[in-house]
């Protein structure tokens, strides 16, 4: 198995020639208090990779994608988008991301097509090419008929495809999405596959954030497995799970105690 703080030269490897990576973390460490969210996290994401990162509850997953976007500031490390640091040149590297956060807050009191299209000036967008894209992601999204509704009023699914689509808006290269299956129906999840298959076979790099094994194994080409604020799986997903599924690399690598196996003896007996 490889491990994403070894991995070998590689084509992403600027000190090897090639171009520079998606993404690259480098010692991210964050603690809250005396517990330690993150500690000293090493992560590579090739540029045209599609990177899914699993972990247990509290395994710091959306600590670590926070402090990689620029959300949350590191107690130490960095982070870089196609070489650029997110923390030193946050203008340039905020172009190239689009971002689905945890718990995505939102101007509220606005429809989508509203939403999108504040989204969408605030980021510069010219107004024939803003209108365009807007009623395109309605469209995909199939939040079109929700057209009068204002975003308090989505449900937890509508608001994650917006949130989504308020990510794609301005053509990023990298999209950094925390858990963005959650919550939404196996229709819309359909297209929201089909968009990111089709964004990184046309050259994009995603990073997503999942508890969804069977999900990850038939989205992700490269994978990373933390718990406890560490990584401690990294590679191709073919290595990390081995000659089993990633759920049964994933329960090898990050346990779970066998209290929690035993299950509940009052319950049903
Ligand atoms: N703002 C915060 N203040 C204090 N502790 C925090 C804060 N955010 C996260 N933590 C703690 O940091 C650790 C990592 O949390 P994080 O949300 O990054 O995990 P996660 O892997 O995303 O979990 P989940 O899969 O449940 O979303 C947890 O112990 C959590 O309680």
């Amino acid at each position: 198995m490889e491990s994403a703080t070894t991995r070998p030269a590689a084509a992403d490897d600027p000190d090897a020639g090639g171009p520079p990576a998606a993404l690259r973390l480098s010692g991210l460490h964050k603690t809250f208090g005396a517990n330690t969210a993150v500690d000293h996290v090493d992560l590579v994401v090739p540029q045209g990779s599609f990177f899914g990162l699993v972990g247990p509850n509290g395994a710091g997953k959306t600590t670590s994608l926070s402090m990689a976007v620029g959300l949350l500031r590191p107690d130490e490390g960095t982070s870089q988008v196609f070489g650029v640091d997110v923390w030193s040149d946050p203008v340039e590297a905020k172009a190239l991301i689009g971002v689905l956060p945890d718990g995505l807050s939102m101007p509220e009191r606005l429809t989508g097509r509203e939403l999108l299209t504040y989204i969408g000036q605030l980021r510069g967008i010219e107004a024939g090419v803003l209108a365009g894209r807007v009623q395109e992601l309605l469209d995909v999204m199939e939040l079109g008929a929700a057209e009068r509704t204002l975003v308090v009023d989505y449900s937890t699914g509508m608001r994650k495809k917006i949130g989504l689509a308020t990510a794609l808006l301005h053509g990023p290269r990298l999209l950094v999405l925390d858990e963005p299956f959650e919550a939404v129906d196996p229709v819309s999840a359909a297209a929201l596959k089909a968009i990111l298959t089709g964004f990184v076979a046309s050259g994009g790099s995603v990073v997503l954030s999942s508890h969804v094994m069977p999900l990850v194994e038939q989205l992700c080409d490269t994978v990373a497995v933390m718990a406890g604020g560490r990584v401690v799986a990294a590679g191709p997903l073919a290595e990390v799970r081995g000659g089993g599924t990633l759920e049964q690399t994933f329960v090898r690598l990050v346990g779970g105690d066998e209290q929690g196996r035993r299950g509940l003896s009052w319950l049903a007996s």
